[in-house]
């Protein structure tokens, strides 16, 4: 973990004791809903990690709700809402999605009356076949192989109200954009945005997407570590391919292949693409997050760094 200056960095008993006194503890029935997320998320890191970021971020929304109305009121309009956006950002597999369900699941539940809502950049990749005509099927993942002019559209419209707001989706299962299938944003309260690309400045556009963020975590961890989630979440396709074998899953091909030349294959793409993305273009926005996760072993959680100013 790189010494950051302008980042207070807590251990995990530190941070544990900043759940504030806004909510009540996380109760059984909190917990047996945060199960449904992912059967392997450690519930002490609810209770130690992310309780005190729950907290956080009903100060920011509050903040961010009162100068909302008070800029409508300057400038004569009538108060409306703006959807507050939250990103996230990190290595391929290093658990931005997960992090990004846990909240959404703890938020929800402490707002029940907004509207809560979580997408991944995933889906403004550019088709496999755009990737492939330019030459550039093996960056997947790099700055240039997303649409960034829809990615941009989709946050303004969101931020505008102008709703409902269509946006394109991502198959892991068959690695690429699913065709033919809209997904919709719908006037939210809140939305969770995940992906490696959300923090970073791309060259030729005046707007970032940061800019539409109100609140921004990044997900860090040793790299060789977020090598065996990677491997183990490739691994976990193939299984589900063994069980159900189906044709159109991208995973299905490797079945017919000596199981040693598919995991070699795993590494290779692992070091010559996710990592290189990762050591390139991901890691160095790591300093634009206003809150940074620091994992280690087993996806515990042992330090949080919080930005100072
Ligand atoms: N907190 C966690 N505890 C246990 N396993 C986790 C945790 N977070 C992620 N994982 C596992 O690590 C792998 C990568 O996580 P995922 O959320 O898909 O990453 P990303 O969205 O960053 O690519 C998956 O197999 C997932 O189940
Ligand atoms: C679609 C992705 C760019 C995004 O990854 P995510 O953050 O969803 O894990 C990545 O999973 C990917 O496909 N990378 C290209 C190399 C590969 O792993 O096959």
């Amino acid at each position: 973990m790189p010494e950051l200056m302008n980042y207070n960095c807590y251990s995990r008993e530190e941070w544990s004791h900043f759940h504030g006194q806004y909510f009540h503890n996380i109760t059984d029935a909190d917990l047996e809903q945060i199960k449904s997320v992912d059967d392997e998320v450690s519930l002490t890191d609810v209770q130690q990690i992310y309780s005190p970021i729950r907290h956080l971020l009903h100060l920011y929304l509050l903040n961010y709700q009162q100068l909302s109305q008070a800029k409508a009121q300057f400038l004569g309009q009538k108060p409306h809402k703006i959807p507050f956006i939250i990103g996230i950002s990190g290595s391929v597999a290093v658990g931005k999605s997960t992090t990004a369900r846990l909240l959404k699941v703890m938020l929800q539940r402490t707002y029940p009356q907004y509207k809560i809502e979580q997408i991944t950049t995933d889906g403004f990749l550019y088709p496999n076949q755009e990737l492939q005509r330019r030459g550039i099927l093996q960056e997947k993942g790099f700055p240039w192989s997303y649409d960034n002019q829809k990615l941009l559209q989709f946050l303004e419209d969101v931020k505008a109200n102008r709703h409902p707001v269509a946006y394109p989706s991502y198959s892991h299962e068959n690695y690429d954009i699913v065709a033919n299938q809209t997904n919709l944003i719908d006037d939210p309260d809140i939305l969770i945005m995940e992906g490696i690309n959300v923090l970073q400045l791309p060259q030729n556009q005046q707007i970032y997407v940061s800019d539409y963020f109100d609140f921004a975590i990044y997900v860090d961890a040793d790299p060789q570590l977020i090598e065996q989630w990677y491997i183990h979440r490739f691994k976990g396709f193939l299984k589900a391919q063994q069980k159900h074998p189906d044709p159109q899953n991208y995973y299905y091909q490797y079945l017919q292949r000596p199981p040693q030349d598919v995991m070699a294959m795993a590494h290779r793409v692992w070091r010559e693409v996710n990592y290189k993305n990762l050591v390139e273009y991901i890691a160095p926005t790591m300093s634009r997050a206003d809150l940074i996760l620091h994992k280690t072993t087993g996806h515990v959680i042992d330090q949080v760094l919080l930005k100072k100013y």
